[in-house]
């Protein structure tokens, strides 16, 4: 089923010989139809670095035509959507349940909603993209954003919203499985990470939109939340009105038997540069798998019964886990409150500050941009997930030590409702915090906390204590100050430095590159249903980490679920480093040899990084042997 790697190499006689000024043996050679293989460092007057720098550059600038950057970014506003979506709903939250007075449950169920649905349509999306293309898959996906924008605008009750959020949700599922997966076929090897990369750009970019659109709607308190949400049916339109004018993949329809049409394609989206040897090499490697691929039965059977493709889509999933795993989504969400306890004591305020997360988040995602085709897919996701392991360690030790130095309560109040709660047998501001009932409400004398007391918050808004000092009109006449959800500590600042150091670290490698990597690991027979698994999985641990995080923190304090998610993230190291190999600058057709040798030792074969391998086809008739054989030339 696989091919040899070196027989993939192909570097285009153009691009070296114009390089080494070579051009009338390049005739002579042609004319004569011969196939040669010429070894680089054969050419020992030039030194073999330089050589291949240049024949690169050359290289890349005939094959990068700006069609191939229109296709990226047109796909790429499904992972916009995909982060506006996810991202608008915290700050239309706010809104919402005071206008249709949302009680727990169904603010829960509006936010998890929609990537419980998301999770689904992944799966499903594996059949739909097989069955119908990634084209069609993509329109779907805008129609589904459009639709469930609209919904969600319009929405008269809970109900109809709750309805939009799935409709939603199915296209956020279908757009982050078949976009990247799209993007990769369509590019270059050269510049495939990247483009792929800027997918997970639009993720965080659409989350920092979002938080921005939130900050600004924020102050209108009547159908604010029908903006937030409305607003997303403009990119979903664009997206849609762009892809009835854009290309299937190439890939997918040579796989169909769509040559003609697939040639086509392909001549489209590589400009001025020839298409021969790509459409042989793609057509071959299909035509290769398909001959292998022998048994019958689901995909995803082939998949398990066939090594390679098991420990592929045990490293897709694996990282797909691991990135939600590391707990992305419960820094994101509760960037606010993390921001309030280093003592951001106002719920706007909170919610700019939670902005500028999102774009800490979002900038960083472009450093990963920009390293993924210098430094490969591997060692930026080794890099990442050991800063991010640190990150979360200092962000415990943050809570860890605001718990210790926890302030103490000192005056009881009597409960003027009479109904005995449990928040004013809390005798530390710590246990107050992590009852999500109660909040800590306090003066402050020179650096001393005075008067504290831990009185239960109001059902309507955390903003606020049901009763007492700490209720918006007394609060500013009192001097009190209420604190829901951490303490006002002197470490408060180490949290802030932690949440900063997690952003940095995690949102060049951890970010992206799960679904870059996914999107080249697989060969094209096993790519829909291998991408459909390993985002089905990244929405399942998403739904498992956001929904238990409060839970989490209640059995096992706020610093117990950091140090947990620090200890998921160790693991997640162990696992990157034993078994993710390196896809930088292959094609995708030979990437699935990456995965022949068992399953924790596909990490090593990092293998080619240092050595130079050139191999160079002369195109004519070929009357050697084979053309994997010895004599290709190393
Ligand atoms: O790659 C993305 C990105 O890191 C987002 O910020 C996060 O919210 C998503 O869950 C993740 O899949």
């Amino acid at each position: 089923m696989s091919r040899k790697a070196s027989d993939n190499v192909e570097y285009t006689l153009r691009s070296l010989s114009n390089l080494m000024g070579e051009k009338k043996r390049r005739k002579h050679d042609e004319g004569a139809g011969e196939r040669s293989l010429i070894a680089a460092d054969s050419y020992t007057s030039i030194n073999s670095q330089e050589l291949e720098r240049a024949a690169r550059r050359q290289f890349q600038q005939d094959v990068t035509p700006a069609f191939v950057y229109v296709v990226s970014v047109f796909s790429a506003l499904g992972g916009f959507l995909f982060g506006y979506d996810t991202g608008v709903v915290s700050g239309a939250m706010l809104l919402l349940k005071k206008d249709l007075n949302l009680s727990a449950l169904w603010q829960e169920l509006l936010v998890s909603s929609t990537v419980g649905a998301a999770a689904l349509s992944a799966l499903a999306g594996g059949v739909l993209n097989g069955v119908l293309g990634r084209r069609p898959c993509i329109l779907l996906a805008s129609l589904f954003f459009t639709a469930g924008a609209v919904v969600l605008a319009a929405a008269r009750d809970k109900e109809t919203l709750l309805g939009g959020r799935v409709v939603v949700g199915l296209g956020i599922g279908i757009a982050s499985m078949t976009v990247p997966v799209y993007i990769a076929e369509a590019a270059p090897p050269h510049l495939r990470g990247r483009l792929v990369t800027i997918n997970t750009l639009f993720i965080t970019g659409g989350q920092f939109f979002a938080a921005v659109v939130d900050g600004a709607f924020s102050y209108l308190s009547r159908d604010g939340w029908r903006y937030m949400f409305g607003l997303s049916a403009i990119p979903a339109i664009l997206q849609f009105l762009g892809f009835l004018f854009l290309p299937e993949s190439p890939r997918w329809l040579i796989q169909k038997g769509q040559t003609q049409k697939a040639r086509r394609v392909l001549s489209q989206i590589r400009g001025v540069q020839t298409i021969d040897e790509e459409y042989d090499s793609i057509k071959n490697s299909i035509d290769e798998e398909e001959k292998d691929a022998g048994a019958g039965g689901p995909v995803i059977y082939r998949m398990l019964i066939y090594p390679p493709t098991r420990r592929a889509l045990i490293v897709g999933c694996g990282l797909q886990m691991f990135q939600q795993l590391a707990g992305i989504n419960t820094v994101m969400y509760y960037s606010a409150t993390i921001l309030q306890m280093s003592g951001v004591d106002d719920d706007r305020l909170a919610i700019w500050l939670s902005a500028i997360t999102a774009f800490t988040n979002f900038s960083f995602t472009l450093v990963g941009v920009w390293l993924v085709e210098k430094v490969g897919r591997r060692k930026l996701t080794l890099g990442s997930l050991t800063g991010t392991t640190l990150a979360l360690i200092v962000l415990a030790l943050g809570f860890l030590l605001s718990a210790q130095v926890s302030p103490p309560v000192t005056f009881t109040p009597t409960d003027p409702t009479s109904q005995n709660s449990t928040c004013l047998k809390y005798s530390f501001c710590n246990g107050c915090m992590l009852d999500p009932s109660c909040g800590f409400c306090y003066k402050i004398n020179g650096s001393n906390i005075v008067d504290s007391s831990c009185i239960p918050v109001d059902p309507k808004t955390t903003a606020q204590s049901a009763w007492g000092r700490c209720t918006n009109e007394t609060k500013s006449k009192s001097g009190s100050y209420w604190a829901y959800n951490y303490c006002p500590t002197s470490y408060s600042w180490t949290a802030l430095i932690g949440l900063i150091l997690y952003l940095i670290f995690f949102a060049p490698g951890m970010g992206p590159m799960p679904w870059t990597v996914n999107s080249e690991i697989y060969p094209l027979w096993a790519r829909s249903t291998g991408n459909a698994c390993s985002s089905g999985v990244n929405w399942i641990f998403n739904v498992v980490i956001s929904l238990t995080f409060l839970h989490t923190a209640e059995y096992l304090t706020y610093y117990g679920a950091f140090f947990l998610y620090a200890g998921f993230a160790s693991v997640g190291l162990l696992f990157v480093y034993g078994c993710l190999p390196e896809t930088k600058g292959k094609k995708l057709e030979e990437i699935e040899s990456l995965f022949e040798n068992r399953l924790c030792t596909c990490g090593a074969s990092e293998s080619d990084e240092g050595r130079y391998i050139e191999y160079i086809r002369v195109k004519g008739s070929n009357y050697h042997l084979s053309d994997n054989d010895a004599s290709d030339v190393e």
